[in-house]
């Protein structure tokens, strides 16, 4: 008897979690098929195994205030360079998007983006014009976090951020080798995307810091995977390319293979996939150096090895990559980000 009355209550509680049961399962399939009906690119964010994804309602079911913005041509636009490459990734030139389509697309979804910069030694002195013209032109209206790694915090300077950016310094060791300094940048990504920027970022740019943005760069240059085409050799057949060339190193690149010459000065793309190529450039660096080998153009040259067998699924046209002391040319129509000049003599530790 004492069994029957008791039972009650439990049947009860079985049936309602049985129903909560139900409903849970309902609620997460029936939104799964919203979101499979989307049509998302495989460059958009959609998860991100530890930040919680910040993915807008999507765009085009958040319910549109009319958007006006110049029809696209299937017949008209540029043709004077390249804006695919031949796996099918788009090659980012001034006129091939709309920037206020763009955001459009891309705001609403609340990203996060890394930016790592080294200012390691003197370099000190290049981050103040960085991150001023950063605050002007570089993903203006997003949440950007600055992640400065130097072996100087003191003499990091204060520069006002707008809303929804954030800088933090992390100290680094600094070294008597600007070639050191410049390819352990993979090493110490790869452990502070470990340690923090995969909890507190959806995308990551990593950046050289003798450099100045002088026009927008923006939601267009996001992707999974993004490279530059380096400026210096965008004319250039693959020949001529300044790739490692001896096999015995990992970075080597045979003379008939190569798609560009990508330069060293800014990796992108989801955190999860840069992490992945910081952590293989890094592990090959490595190798290199037990065999007493450094590539001809240090961590670059293991980023073009990388590239050339894990294509960028988005390539920024030299725009995105300029060198102050090279003269424009017609195809460039815009200079968004600039090596300024430097006097190496004075700005590394050795020469
Ligand atoms: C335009 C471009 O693609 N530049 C690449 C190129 O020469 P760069 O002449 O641009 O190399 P660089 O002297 O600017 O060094 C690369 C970066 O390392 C950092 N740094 C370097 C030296 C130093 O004493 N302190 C310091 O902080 C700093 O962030 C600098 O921007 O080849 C290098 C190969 O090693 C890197 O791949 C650079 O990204
Ligand atoms: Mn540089």
């Amino acid at each position: 008897m004492r069994f029957s009355t008791n039972f009650k209550p439990y049947v009860l509680l079985l049936v309602v979690g049985i129903f909560l049961l139900l409903g849970y399962v309902y609620f997460n399939f029936f939104s799964e098929r919203l979101n499979r009906d989307i049509p998302v690119d495989e460059d958009v964010k959609s998860s991100s195994p530890s930040k919680p994804m910040v993915r807008s309602r999507v765009w085009n079911m958040v319910s549109p205030e009319k958007l006006l913005y110049k029809q696209p041509s299937v017949l008209v636009g540029r043709t004077d360079v390249v804006t695919v490459t031949p796996w099918l990734a788009s090659i980012i030139w001034e006129g091939t998007f709309d920037p206020v389509l763009v955001d459009n697309i891309y705001k609403p979804m609340n990203l996060t983006i890394a930016t790592t910069v080294f200012a390691v030694g003197k370099y000190v002195s290049f981050l103040r014009d960085f991150l001023e013209t950063a605050e002007m032109h570089f993903m203006v209206g997003f949440n950007v976090r600055y992640y400065v790694f130097t072996d100087r915090p003191q003499d990091v300077p204060s520069v006002n951020l707008t809303q929804g950016r954030h800088l933090s310094v992390i100290q680094v060791p600094g070294s008597n080798r600007w070639q050191e300094i410049s390819a352990r940048r993979m090493e110490i990504i790869q452990t502070t995307i470990e340690s923090q920027i995969r909890r507190e970022a959806d995308y990551i740019f990593c950046l050289d810091v003798d450099s100045k943005f002088h026009a927008r760069w923006g939601a267009e240059s996001l992707g999974r995977l993004v490279a530059v085409i380096h400026p210096g050799y965008y004319d250039q057949t693959r020949a001529n390319f300044p790739y490692e060339r001896r096999p015995a190193s990992m970075a080597y690149i045979p003379m008939d293979e190569g798609d560009y010459y990508y330069g060293g000065a800014m990796i992108g793309g989801f955190v999860e996939d840069v992490y992945t190529l910081t952590t293989v450039c890094r592990n090959r660096f490595a190798v290199d150096a037990g065999n007493s080998i450094e590539a001809a153009w240090q961590e670059e040259s293991h980023l073009n090895r990388y590239l050339l067998y894990n294509k960028p699924s988005k390539v920024l046209s030299p725009e995105y990559l300029w060198q102050d002391f090279k003269a424009k040319t017609k195809e460039v129509k815009v200079i968004r980000f600039s090596g300024v000049i430097k006097n190496y003599a004075e700005v590394r530790p050795n020469v």
